[in-house]
């Protein structure tokens, strides 16, 4: 696989960092995650665990700080999602671990990056979404703005971005020899995926001041979603003229008995139309009207009705683990090297820790000092972080 023998170290985390540590590990890396020991307060299940190891090392120990660092000094990549400061107060700064080992690229994942009035502050995903910018502009007219569920800031903005400045970070270590320290922020991340929307602003004019007012954000009564007989919903994303055209005509409506498509005051009564010709049929029946044309029509699935439907299967978006869990393959496909994603079940705690700790270089005599310091932990309970 494309990153194979790419040895990645991946402090356990909420959301974003674990994402970051999956597509790592499902395009070939060996990612270690180190977790808290099971005893420790603040559990919660990692479900982004797939292809990782569990490590389970305290790093209040000194013993348990100073195994991280020989850890370090092996490894690639080490993925740190907690907040400024924190990695310092353990000795465990990019300073330290960056001279034992100049090759190591330190990705630091956090909301609000290393520096900046907000840099030691908690936050989450609408937190971060609200200080981008972006926030202001989802949601409906008239209405709160509205997150939709922590994919933009955390995940997109977050892990996604972080994986890819890890890999950028790579391609440039072949060149230079030396690793670097990556600070992403969730905040910046999200804006940086905001990019269209600041340039369409101007210069496409595209954004009313107003939420949900405008052409992408629900205003327009061709990029919308309409309820069907059965309760379920289609999705209308028919923007282009000759799109339009034909969900119009799937409609069963005449373009010329109809105000033109841009006539924004229009765009209140014609939704209103749109949603009771939408409202007369079931989801299924507007599937076949709508399949085999371009009026970019498709329906509003469920994740279960997502992974079984047919386009889908086609292209085995989906799969299954040894336990019979569904999730997304991962993307993108690659011709030569894709992702080959484990099949095993997530790892339990500790369960891997004296095999990864063999593997970076410690003796048997070493990995008991350690557990009788109480700095690691072997136990295989469920895994949490
Ligand atoms: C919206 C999302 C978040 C969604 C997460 C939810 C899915 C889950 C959140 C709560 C969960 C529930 C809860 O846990 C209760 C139940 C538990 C049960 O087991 C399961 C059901 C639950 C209901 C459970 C269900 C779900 O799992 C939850 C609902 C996000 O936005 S995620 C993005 C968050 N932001 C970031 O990641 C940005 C960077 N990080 C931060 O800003 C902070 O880390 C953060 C997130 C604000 C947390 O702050 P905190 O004070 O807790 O941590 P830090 O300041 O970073 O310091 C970490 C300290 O921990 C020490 N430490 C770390 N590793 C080790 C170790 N191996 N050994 C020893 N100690 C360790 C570290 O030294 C720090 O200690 P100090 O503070 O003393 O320096």
């Amino acid at each position: 696989m494309a990153l194979g023998g790419l040895r990645v170290l991946e402090l356990a985390g909420l959301a974003p960092a674990p994402l970051c540590g999956m597509i790592l590990s499902d395009f070939g890396a060996q990612v270690v995650r180190v977790d808290r020991l099971s005893r420790s307060a603040g559990a919660h299940q990692d479900v982004q665990a797939r292809g990782k190891r569990s490590l389970a090392l305290d790093l209040k120990r000194p013993q348990g700080a100073a195994a991280l660092r020989r850890l370090c000094g092996r490894a690639d990549v080490l993925i740190e999602p907690f907040r400024h400061g924190v990695m310092e107060r353990l000795g465990l700064g990019p300073e330290v671990l960056l001279q034992e080992n100049p090759r190591l690229i330190y990705a630091r994942l956090t909301g609000f990056g290393q520096t900046g009035k907000y840099a030691k502050s908690a936050g989450h995903d609408i937190n971060y979404l609200a200080l981008s910018g972006v926030l202001s502009k989802l949601g409906r007219k008239n209405e709160n703005p509205y997150a939709p569920v922590n994919l933009l800031a955390d995940f997109a903005g977050g892990g996604v971005i972080c994986a890819l400045g890890v890999v950028i970070a790579l391609f440039e270590r072949a060149r230079s020899g030396r690793g670097q320290v990556i600070d992403a922020s969730m905040v910046e991340g999200v804006a940086y995926l905001s990019s269209f929307l600041w340039k369409s602003q101007k210069l496409l004019g595209l954004w009313s001041e107003t939420r949900g007012e405008s052409l992408l954000d629900s205003g327009a009564p061709f990029y919308e979603t309409y309820r069907t007989s059965d309760g379920k919903f289609m999705a209308v994303g028919a923007i282009e003229p000759l799109f339009y055209k034909q969900f119009i005509k799937g409609l069963g409506l005449n373009s010329d008995e109809l105000p033109a498509q841009m006539s924004v005051s229009d765009w209140p009564e014609m939704k209103k139309k749109f949603a009771s010709i939408f409202a007369q049929k079931t989801q299924a029946e507007w599937c076949s009207i709508f399949d085999s044309t371009d009026a970019c029509v498709i329906p509003v699935l469920s994740l279960d009705d997502a992974a079984s439907h047919q386009h889908n299967k086609e292209r085995s978006s989906f799969i299954k683990n040894d336990q019979g869990e569904m999730s997304p393959r991962p993307a993108p496909v690659l011709s030569r090297t894709p992702a080959v994603p484990s099949r095993k079940r997530d790892p339990f705690i500790g369960e891997h820790t004296e095999e990864i700790l063999l593997e970076y270089g410690f003796t048997k005599q070493e990995i008991a000092k350690l557990h009788s310091d109480k700095a690691i932990e072997f136990k295989n309970l469920k895994a949490n972080l």
